[in-house]
Order: structure tokens, then C-alpha cells, then sequence
């Protein structure tokens, strides 16, 4: 009943959750974060990314019974898992991964009759893959990857699986006959062969067959077919990918303090047909990965995954990514990209070297002639330009003086990193949207080189206007003194709350600059700040400051622009100066 599963609960959380899980024990368990009853019963406890911490005991889960959905994924859990968790009968989804599991795969699994979702990706399981998961009839979705699974993958064969992972362990042997339709991604990182993987060295050479397709002399028609084929399937799949975005472009469905994809309709829902996957995965190339930038997902999960659009900038799209391995990620899709492969990979290596910890981190790029792709951390916590313009008041008159000193001083601290790595590398498009701002204190700069990969010709006619330095008429004029205006923008945005113009003047936006500068001559200069902020502030030495520093950064003549390095020295005095009158 109820009572013996609030105690169930009570064990697991001083086990694995103490000081983290702040379930109010005079309440019904019903009502505890994270928990979900239904006819008296628990049903589902789901606790992604709750910093649980440990072994689970034996014991602790074991009056469960009536359990449908488990998710731990993004915790620190560790050691076997209990095998108690075979009394939840009912358990059709169960979402492990991400945490330090180890041990063989439990033998109990395959009793869990109802599961329909299993994902122990991203831990460390050992030994084979049971044959005896064959037992659950019902699995739609089986992630294994990231492991450290040996051995091959026995005969294999599950009706209905539909998603299908074991890549980045240490498989080998063949394919068997009933996963050759998975796509070559669910196999990465093993050294697994055959179909849809390179053949075996042992397989015998094809047979020739009468119409010779399957053999390796492919006559030009068959070519031609496979070719044809390979772009119906990249097309298919495109097709899917807008519909599944446009399917989640709801209004206001942002759900920044969320992490997605762990509900069992996500992304399943939009999976194509098995037809389609694995004739397209054999075909496409790959997502690279830069850096030790983690490689749990692939371009597969990518287009397959919920998906979110985030806006539509000058240079493309940005979709939110829910992955099941808990992960959230941000996709851009370029448009206008006219860039070699050998040039784009030259950029992407110079963006890759950016390694700060404010500038938004890409992870991974896909390259191919109908698409480019970059991927890149999701940052909670919304765009300067949201917190400053939202229709949330609240959030712009939370941020104070203070704290919009270190959101400029965090950002300006990235554009002089990166402007120190290279006297010809520029962001290109610095801009409220490209401030991503993490916590009252911080700020990742986003985007960083991103309009020099794209958008070469259109630059001129869609660049942002109000940020954009006068002299800047085509991308390729964009220097690091152009990048110092476009922060001068900032800046100024920073202080009045006024959004620069974008685009056109008749758009209702103000040329910024010339606005403040014409007011600041005048004796207006109290008009000229955000009134949210006014409310708390006299306008000072440290505002007048920062104003002028705006003024200056703003400054029509590229020399007269300080350089970005002397912009972190004044915002660092400024902020000295701030803090010790706060002080008094
Ligand atoms: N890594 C990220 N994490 C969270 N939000 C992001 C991330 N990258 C972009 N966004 C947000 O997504 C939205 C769209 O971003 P995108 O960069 O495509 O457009 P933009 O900034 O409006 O224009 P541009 O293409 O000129 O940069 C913006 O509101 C931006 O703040």
C-alpha cells in the first residue's frame, strides 16, 4: 500500500539521497517531487539529475510493486544494481543512465516482462549482453552504450525494438542477423562487423547473384538506385526532423528549468520507420567531435530526438535537443553556408581552440553538402537580451548593477580570449542573444565565429544592424575593433534596457549609440538609464562609468575603440570600485 511505498522511499532516499531530496515525511508521498501515484499506489519515481550519490542497498526499492517508471539518470549512483527491482512486476520504463552502475547486466532484468524502455547507457556494466533479454518482448528502446560490455551480441532478437545503442563498448564478433537493419551508429566505437557495419574479415566473398546487386561489381544502374535511394532517405529524414520541431513549436513552451526527453513519448513518437534509418545512416557522414567532448549521442539520436525551436537567427536555426542520455543540447542549422569542407573544418578548428569558461563550448559539427550542422552545451538560465526585454519584468529588476557588471565583465573577459588567440579572429556577431547568462554572476559568450562560417554574401543585407559597426559593410570587414562596437551596443543595452535596432530603423529600435550619445550631451542623462535599475541606484560614479566606456567602445573610427583587453581592465575597476561601495 501507500504507506509501505512512502517507506520504501524514505530507505532509498537516506541511502542515496540524504540532504538532497527535501520530501516534506508529514505529506502523502504523492505529493513529493518527483513522485507520481495513481489508485493509491507510487507509479513512478523520477529523479533525473537530483545529485543522488551512492549504492542503492538491497532492500530499499524491494516494496515497490506498483512501480511503472523509474528514472535515475544524471546521478552519481554507483555499485550493483538491487535485485529487488524485479518485485516492479509492472516496470515499463527504466532509465539508469548516466551513473556509475556496475556489475554484470542484472540477471533479474529479463523478468521485468512489461519493460518496454531500458537504458543503462553511460555507466559502468560489465561482462556479456544477456541473451535472455530476448525474454522482454515488449522493448522498444535498448541503450547500452558507453560501457564496458564484452564479448559479441548473441542472437539477438527483439520484435518490436525500435531504438537500439551498444555503441563505445568493447563488442566484438558479428552483427546478428535481426539488428543489420539498426543503423551503423548504434554500433560505434566497437569492433563489431557486417552489415550495417564494414563485412567481416571471415565472411565469405557474396555469391554472385543473377542480378549481380549484392555483389561488389555494382553495375552503374544499381549504383544510380543506391544513390537515388541514399537522397530520398536523406530527405525523409529532413522531413522528419522539421516536423518533429515544428510539432514542439508550441508558444511559451520553453521549459528552460527542465530537462527533457525523459518522458516515454519523446522523440520515440518521431522516430522514422526502421526502412528509413539504417539505408540513411549507412550513407551520411558523421558528427565530429571536438575535443574530449563527450560522444554519447550521434547524428542519428540528433534528428531523432524532441526537439525544440529556439529562434531563428541570421545565420540559421537553433533547435534545444533533449537526448535520453539526460543530456541537453543546441543545435544550430546553418543556412548560406558556401564554404568548402576544408575551409568550414579550418574555422571549426580555430573555434575549437576558444577554450574559456565563457564562451558557450561546441561539441560537435556535422558537415556534409546539404546540411551543417554545429552542437553546443545548452546554458540554462536565458539570453541577456530575454532577461533585459522578456515580459518578465521581474527578471530585468533582478539584475543589478552588480550583476550586470559581471555579466559585462564575464563576457568582455571571453571576446579578449578570443580575440588573443589570433589578431584575425573575430566574433563577428556579438549581441544580447549571444549572452547567455548562467547565474546573477555569469555570463557565456554563444556563437562565436559563427558569421564568418555563414552567411558570407547575406551578411551585409541581414547583420544585425544595431550592433554593427559602421564601417562593417560585408563579413569580411568584421575586425576585433568591430567586435568592441558591437560591445559598446551591449553595453549601452546593458544600462538603458533599451533594445538597439535590428534591422531597420523603422522598426521602432533606436540607433543606441547615437541616442545615448545625444542624450548624454544634453543634460538628460537621468533619462537615459533603465528605470529598474534607477530604483535602487543613483546614478554615480560606477554607472557614469560604464557609460562612458560604452561611449567610447562605440565610437564611429575604429582606432578611437579601446581594444578588448583594456574593456576587461575598465569593467574590472568599475566592478572593484562597485563592490567596496556596496562595502560602506
Ligand atoms: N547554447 C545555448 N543555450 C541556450 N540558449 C541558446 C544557446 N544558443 C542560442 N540560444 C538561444 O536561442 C535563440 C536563437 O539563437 P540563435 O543564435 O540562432 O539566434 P540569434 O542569437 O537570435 O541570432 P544569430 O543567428 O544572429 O546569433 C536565442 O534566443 C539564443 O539566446
Amino acid at each position: 500500500d501507500l504507506a509501505a511505498d512512502g517507506a520504501a522511499l524514505m530507505a532509498f532516499r537516506s541511502a542515496v539521497g540524504q540532504g538532497v531530496l527535501s520530501w516534506n515525511t508529514s505529506a502523502s508521498p504523492c505529493s513529493w517531487k518527483g513522485v507520481t501515484c495513481k489508485g493509491g499506489r507510487v507509479t513512478s519515481l523520477r529523479l533525473p539529475g537530483s545529485s543522488l550519490i551512492g549504492q542503492i542497498p538491497a532492500g530499499t526499492l524491494a516494496n515497490l510493486s506498483d512501480l511503472r517508471t523509474l528514472s535515475l539518470r544524471s546521478n552519481a549512483l554507483d555499485g550493483l544494481l538491487p535485485s529487488d527491482l524485479a518485485r516492479s512486476s509492472q516496470l515499463r520504463n527504466l532509465y539508469l543512465q548516466g551513473n556509475r552502475f556496475s556489475g554484470d547486466i542484472p540477471a533479474f532484468l529479463p523478468e521485468l516482462r512489461a519493460l518496454t524502455r531500458l537504458s543503462l547507457a553511460d555507466n559502468n556494466f560489465s561482462g556479456e549482453i544477456p541473451q535472455s533479454l530476448n525474454n522482454l518482448t515488449h522493448l522498444t528502446t535498448l541503450y547500452l552504450q558507453n560501457n564496458r560490455l564484452t564479448g559479441g551480441i548473441m542472437d539477438l532478437n527483439i520484435p518490436n525494438l525500435r531504438q537500439f545503442n551498444v555503441s563505445y563498448n568493447r563488442l566484438n564478433g558479428s552483427v546478428p542477423a535481426k539488428l543489420q537493419r539498426m543503423p551503423a551508429n548504434s554500433f560505434l566505437g566497437t569492433q563489431l562487423c557486417g552489415r550495417p557495419l564494414s563485412p567481416c574479415p571471415s565472411e565469405a566473398p557474396p555469391s554472385p547473384a543473377p542480378d549481380s546487386s549484392s555483389s561488389s561489381n555494382l553495375s552503374g544502374g544499381a549504383i544510380a538506385g543506391i544513390a537515388i535511394g541514399a537522397v530520398a532517405a536523406f530527405l525523409i529524414l529532413a522531413v522528419v526532423l522539421f516536423l518533429t520541431c515544428r510539432r514542439k513549436r508550441e508558444p511559451g513552451s520553453r521549459r528552460i528549468s527542465e530537462v527533457p526527453a525523459a518522458k516515454p513519448t519523446d522523440g520515440i513518437g518521431s522516430h522514422p520507420s526502421p526502412a528509413v534509418a539504417p539505408a540513411t545512416a549507412g550513407t551520411m557522414k558523421q558528427l565530429m567531435f571536438i575535443g574530449s567532448a563527450p560522444r554519447v549521442y550521434d547524428l542519428e539520436d540528433l534528428l531523432r530526438a524532441s526537439a525544440e525551436v529556439l529562434g531563428k537567427g541570421t545565420f540559421g536555426t537553433a533547435y534545444k535537443v533533449g537526448l535520453e542520455a539526460g543530456l541537453v543540447l543546441v543545435v544550430k542549422r546553418l543556412k548560406d553556408v558556401n564554404l568548402q569542407e576544408n575551409e568550414f573544418r579550418e574555422k571549426i578548428a580555430a573555434i575549437s581552440a576558444i577554450d574559456h569558461p565563457n564562451v558557450v563550448p561546441l561539441r560537435a559539427y556535422y558537415y556534409s553538402r546539404e546540411e551543417k550542422l554545429l552542437v553546443y552545451d545548452y546554458i540554462r538560465g536565458g539570453s541577456l537580451h530575454s532577461l533585459l526585454h522578456g515580459s518578465r519584468s521581474s527578471s530585468r529588476a533582478a539584475l543589478t548593477l552588480e550583476s550586470r557588471i559581471s555579466i559585462a565583465l564575464s563576457a568582455a573577459s571571453a571576446i579578449a580570449f578570443m580575440h588573443s588567440t589570433s589578431p584575425n579572429f573575430s566574433h563577428g556577431n556579438i549581441k544580447s542573444s549571444n549572452i547567455l547568462v548562467s547565474s546573477s554572476s555569469e555570463s557565456l559568450v554563444s556563437d562565436a565565429a559563427v558569421a564568418h562560417l555563414a552567411g558570407g554574401a547575406s551578411y551585409a543585407s541581414t547583420a544585425p544592424a544595431g550592433y554593427c559597426a559602421p564601417e562593417v559593410t560585408d563579413v569580411r570587414r568584421v575586425s576585433q575593433k568591430a567586435d568592441v562596437y558591437s560591445f559598446g551596443v551591449v553595453l549601452l543595452e546593458l544600462l538603458t534596457a533599451r533594445s538597439p535596432a535590428q534591422g531597420n530603423l523603422d522598426d521602432g529600435g533606436v540607433d543606441l549609440p547615437r541616442w545615448v550619445k545625444a542624450l548624454s550631451r544634453e543634460e538628460h542623462v537621468g533619462e537615459l538609464f533603465d528605470p529598474e535599475l534607477l530604483k535602487n541606484e543613483t546614478v554615480g560614479n560606477e554607472i557614469t562609468k560604464l557609460l562612458k566606456l560604452g561611449i567610447v567602445c562605440t565610437a564611429d573610427h575604429p582606432d578611437q575603440r579601446p581594444a578588448m583587453i583594456e574593456v576587461v581592465a575598465k569593467i574590472a575597476e568599475i566592478r572593484r570600485l562597485t563592490v567596496s561601495h556596496t562595502k560602506d
